[in-house]
């Protein structure tokens, strides 16, 4: 992987005496989408409101393209493009216009960075139409095109799919997804929506009460999710329990009347009839939910994404 673009330092929140964040370290790269997720609550709008500089840390640094928020507060955040709240646009105004009222506010800003931004976003066709005739999710492609305007190496939306139709949720996902590929920007998405940060993104980090639980690539997640945990009810059982353990990879183990153990669905039937060819009677076989799936909701707590 390359350098890492931003870079969180045993970062921590205490608010009214109470911790909020309590001691974050991971790094993000260059051209990744990576999702940051939790329940409501766990702290992940405290925590980008610290990245961008919203919001004063309590201990820790945030470091960006090796400059630190804390010391060097102008130079770090120069790099970052983000929607934290709602953006300001005029709804009177046309798209083209709030960019180009929002580039006069930032040296440098050419007219051909204006079209750039606004390709990247595919809002070509609407972009001389007023933002009041624009839809929620052409609003949200309006702010960041507007938050890419500086050419950030890192963009921060927080909950950018919230409000949206399915169609929107797409279309903001398929733009996320290109500039992270075209512009080699590290995109940071907060979402309490597991799935739609699988589709997303390429690592996700989960929060919850202000801890790192889990860091994990999606890829490798996709995998995982494609196992299966089989519990298996086999006469006599000492003697499955043997063969299991001479032809699969991971562990087996015995759970009061079942064996237990974890395989693509795939192979079940390889595995069965491996058993019944050494005469072993099987009473019932059980495949429950993917293990990702209840590694997250155990981490997360069941009922908290969808
Ligand atoms: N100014 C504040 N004063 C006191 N408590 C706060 C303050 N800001 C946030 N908190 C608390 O910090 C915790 C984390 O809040 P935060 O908004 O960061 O969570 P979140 O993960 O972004 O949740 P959501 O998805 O609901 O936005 C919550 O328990 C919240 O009540």
């Amino acid at each position: 992987m390359s350098e890492p673009v931003m870079q969180l330092k045993n970062l921590k929140k205490t608010i009214s005496g109470k911790p909020i964040i309590k001691g974050l370290d991971f790094e993000i790269y260059s051209g990744e989408v990576f999702g940051f997720l939790g329940p409501n609550g766990a702290g992940k709008t405290t925590t980008i409101r610290m990245m961008v500089g919203l919001m004063s840390m309590t201990a820790g640094d945030v470091i960006i393209k090796g400059q630190s928020v804390k010391t060097d507060f102008k130079n770090a955040v120069r790099h970052v493009g983000g929607i934290v709240e709602n953006p300001e646009m005029y709804p009177f105004m046309t798209g083209w216009k709030n960019l180009v009222h929002y580039s006069r506010m930032m040296p440098g800003i050419s007219k051909e960075r204006i079209h750039e931004v606004v390709r990247l976003v595919g809002l070509e066709k609407r972009i001389k139409d007023k933002v009041s005739k624009y839809s929620l999710g052409m609003r949200q492609r309006l702010g960041i095109a507007q938050a890419l305007l500086h050419n950030p190496s890192i963009l921060i939306l927080d909950e950018p799919t919230n409000g949206l139709d399915p169609s929107g949720i797409r279309e903001i996902r398929s733009y996320i997804r290109r500039l992270a590929a075209e512009e080699g920007v590290a995109v940071i998405v907060s979402s309490h929506i597991l799935s739609e940060m699988e589709m997303m993104c390429d690592r996700i980090g989960i929060i919850k009460n202000g801890d790192l639980v889990s860091i994990q690539s999606v890829d490798d997640a996709l995998q995982q999710s494609e196992q299966k945990e089989v519990a298996l009810e086999a006469h006599p059982m000492e003697k499955a329990f043997e063969i299991l353990q001479q032809i699969l990879e991971g562990p087996v183990t015995q759970h009061k009347d079942e064996l237990v153990f974890s395989i693509r669905k795939t192979e079940i039937p390889n595995v069965i009839q491996k058993l019944v060819e050494q005469n072993i009677d099987i009473y019932s076989v059980n495949v429950n939910r993917s293990t990702l799936e209840d590694k997250f909701l155990d981490l997360i707590g069941e009922g908290s994404i969808e």
